[in-house]
């Protein structure tokens, strides 16, 4: 179900006559949450590689989206920041369940409300059939904020099971999410956690579409491996 761009940049003697257009796989994943647990930011993180000076509440949607390479195969990933706000969701809604190949759900460890709107999250996907059938991730932001935390990896970990879902703690803002060490050592990188998803989804059948390429820039390469911790599911063993 992946979609598939053309590309150009080859000879146009061997792009006609001998080599098939290379082919880059687009995923769709969209991003949800209640309003304020930081969905935006850990987006813009991933594609843009830093954690944005300023947020305001998502109208709709937001898109983002980059360019990886993975075993060579060049990938891109399109993230849907989704808003949390009722008021700025109800226009939406139909447009961002079309055509999803993964789900991030996200709550805030600070806070157990957003925690205790997991399920109807969730309950909203089953009915747009994103049901268990696609690869979904629970993730725990803003774990920098140790004093504050609310939701205990444990209460996390069981819902997650409960689910199927692989849990992932991390922090869009601190520093060390992107492993350059810090105050929340313990958490997994953001980068991480979306390479993980583009893994799982890579390994499975693809979808198509085409797109013009070279809009997008970054790459990196990765190999996964299993996680530290075998009961989260699937890990990025080098980001
Ligand atoms: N300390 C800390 N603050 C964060 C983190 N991630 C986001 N924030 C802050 O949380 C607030 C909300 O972040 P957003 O990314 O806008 O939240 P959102 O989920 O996109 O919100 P909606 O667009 O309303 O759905 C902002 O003030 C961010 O700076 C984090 O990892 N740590």
């Amino acid at each position: 179900m992946a979609e598939v761009e053309s590309s150009a940049g080859f000879p146009s003697s061997l792009t006609s006559a001998t080599l098939p257009p290379p082919r880059t796989r687009i995923f769709k994943i969209i991003v949800i949450g209640d309003s304020g647990v930081g969905k935006t930011c850990l987006t813009y993180r991933f594609c843009a590689g830093k954690f944005p000076e300023k947020t305001e509440a998502t109208i709709g949607v937001d898109f983002r989206e980059r360019l990886i390479d993975i075993d060579g195969e060049k990938i891109k990933i399109q993230l849907w920041d989704t808003a949390g706000q009722e008021r700025f969701r109800k226009s939406m809604v139909q447009h961002y369940y079309r055509n999803v190949h993964a789900v991030v759900f996200v709550y805030d460890v600070t806070s157990a409300t957003s925690f205790r709107s997991l399920p109807a999250w969730i309950e909203e996907c089953k009915q747009h059939s994103l049901g268990t059938e696609v690869p979904r991730i629970l993730v725990g932001n803003k774990c920098d904020l140790r004093e504050s935390v609310q939701v205990s990896t444990d209460v996390a970990q069981q819902f997650a099971d409960s689910h199927s879902m692989p849990l992932f703690e991390t922090s869009a803002k601190s520093p060390s999410s992107q492993g350059g060490g810090g105050s929340c050592s313990s958490s997994d990188h953001v980068e991480a956690i979306f390479m993980t998803v583009t893994h799982k989804l890579k390994s499975q059948k693809p979808l198509m579409l085409s797109q013009p390429s070279g809009t997008v820039a970054g790459g990196v390469t990765i190999h996964l491996d299993r996680g530290r911790d075998g009961a989260r599911g699937w890990a990025c063993s080098s980001c």
